[in-house]
Formats: structure tokens, C-alpha cells, sequence
């Protein structure tokens, strides 16, 4: 149900007065229901402008997303979003924040509260559920924003480098959590990073994308063992992906 196909996509920005930029060149790709497929590459590769696409934010130039067997025209609550800047509701608690979708689309209060709960409880925020989004860590603002993206149980979580801008240790944490999760929820997740190790160790399949004009030139199949501790980065087999990504990225 959840299985995403990028059919033929491409998007080319026009600046004012500039030549026609191409973000993405044609990309065709399937992703299963339940992968979890991190793209990978440089600043500009064009990452965000694929993912947006799947989210329905940009709009492609040739080509269509189908996602749960409906083409993609908009965003929708399929499709659950994480962004690097939290973009959390100020004015909303932890628990505001969370249950702000279900609300809106008029879930019955039980099932909103009973949602918000859980899902609070799985992020480890039960004791700052009525806190607001000010007095919380960024590690914890990013443990919300996903809580939020799962509230509306979407088919594909789309996250766009929500780590990077958290310390190394939490960063750590938090792709251990986000692995928890994932465990329990099965959610399709695509995942923007530009950090190799990162998508290593989260990832089933990590899309290596090149710059100018974007578009993926190698796609890995991760065959390393789950559940995946941190322990896994000093294991030979994911040092043999880390040199092989290195190599594709610089050359
Ligand atoms: N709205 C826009 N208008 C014009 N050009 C854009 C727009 N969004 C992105 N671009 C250009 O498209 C290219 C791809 O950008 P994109 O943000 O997808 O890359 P990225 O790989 O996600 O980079 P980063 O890791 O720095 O976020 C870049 O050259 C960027 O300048």
C-alpha cells in the first residue's frame, strides 16, 4: 500500500533573469513498502528538491509520484515530514504540537489523546508532554517533530536531514530511537542526509546522488544485521560501504 514510485521525474528551477537550472535530472525508482532508503550526497545534489517532490511541496517538470497507488499533486496526511529546523508550533505544548493533525482532521477525542500518548511515550517525552516547544533541547524539539509526523499515520515519513543540526552523542541517540521506531511502526521512510555514516547505519538501501545536474548514480542494498547499535560502524562490513560511498562521492 505504502510503496512509492518516482516515475521519470525531473525539476529545473527558473531564477529571474538566469538560465534554466536542472535540481534533479530524470529519475525513475521504486521503493518497497517498509524501506527505509536514505538518499545521500553533496550540498546541492539535489536531495531535498526529491524528497520534496514525494511530499508533494515542488512540483516536477517532467514525470509523476505515485505513492499508496494515488499520484502525488499535493502534500497529505500519507506523508509524514521531518525538517532539519524543527518547525515546531511555538504556541502549542508537546502534546499540542502532537495531537495538531488528528485535531484538525476531527479524530474523535479519545483516539486523539490515546495517539498523542503513545506516541509521546515511544519519543520519551511523557514527562514534557504540557511543556512548550521553548524550554525543550533540540534533541527533544526533533523527538516531537517525529512524534508529530507519526500522529497522522502516514504510509512514508519523509525526513529531511533532521540530525544535523544536533550534537554528535544525541545525533547518536537519536538514530537509535528513530530505528525503535521504525521497528514498531514499519512506516516507508525516506531519509536526506549527507552524512555517510548516518546512512549507513539507518538505512536498507542508501541512493548515492551527484551533483549538476543531481540525480542518483548508485544505489547500495545495506546488508548489515538489525537491530543496528552503534557498535556496527567498527564492524568490517560497514567500513567496506563507508570506503566505497567515499570513493563514488569523490570521483
Ligand atoms: N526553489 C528553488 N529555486 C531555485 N533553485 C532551487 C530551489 N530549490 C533548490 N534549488 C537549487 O536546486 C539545486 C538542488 O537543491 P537541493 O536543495 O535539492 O539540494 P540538496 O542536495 O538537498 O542540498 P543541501 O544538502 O544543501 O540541502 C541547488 O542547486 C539549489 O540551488
Amino acid at each position: 500500500m505504502s510503496q512509492v514510485f518516482i516515475e521519470n521525474v525531473s525539476v529545473e528551477f527558473s531564477r529571474h533573469r538566469e538560465a534554466t537550472q536542472i535540481a534533479l535530472a530524470e529519475t525513475s525508482l521504486t521503493i518497497e513498502e517498509g524501506e527505509f532508503v536514505c538518499l545521500l550526497g553533496p550540498s546541492g545534489c539535489g536531495k531535498s528538491t526529491l524528497l520534496n517532490v514525494v511530499g508533494g511541496l515542488i512540483e516536477t517538470t517532467t514525470g509523476h509520484v505515485i505513492v499508496g497507488g494515488k499520484a502525488v499533486a499535493h502534500p497529505g496526511p500519507d506523508r509524514g515530514m521531518v525538517f532539519q529546523n524543527y518547525s515546531l508550533y511555538p504556541w502549542l505544548t508537546v502534546r499540542g504540537n502532537v495531537e495538531f493533525g488528528p485535531r484538525l482532521n476531527k479524530w474523535s477525542a479519545a483516539k486523539v489523546s490515546q495517539t498523542a500518548d503513545e506516541l509521546i511515550e515511544i519519543v520519551g517525552l511523557t514527562d514534557y508532554a504540557e511543556q512548550f516547544p521553548k524550554v525543550l533541547s533540540g534533541g527533544m524539539r526533533q523527538r516531537v517533530a517525529i512524534a508529530r509526523a507519526l500522529a497522522m499515520e502516514p504510509h512514508v515519513l519523509l525526513m529531511d536531514e533532521p540530525f544535523a543540526a544536533l550534537d554528535a552523542q544525541t545525533r547518536s541517540r537519536m538514530q537509535e530511537l528513530l530505528l525503535n521506531i521504525w521497528a514498531r511502526k514499519r512506516s516507508t521512510v525516506i531519509f536526506v542526509t549527507h552524512d555517510i555514516e548516518e546512512a549507513i547505519f539507518l538505512a536498507d538501501r542508501v541512493l548515492v546522488m551527484s551533483t549538476r545536474p543531481g540525480r542518483i548514480i548508485e544505489d547500495f542494498k545495506i546488508e548489515l544485521p538489525r537491530p543496528r547499535s552503534a557498535d556496527v560502524v567498527a564492524s568490517d562490513e560497514f567500513t567496506q560501504y563507508r570506503k566505497r560511498m567515499l570513493h563514488l562521492l569523490r570521483h
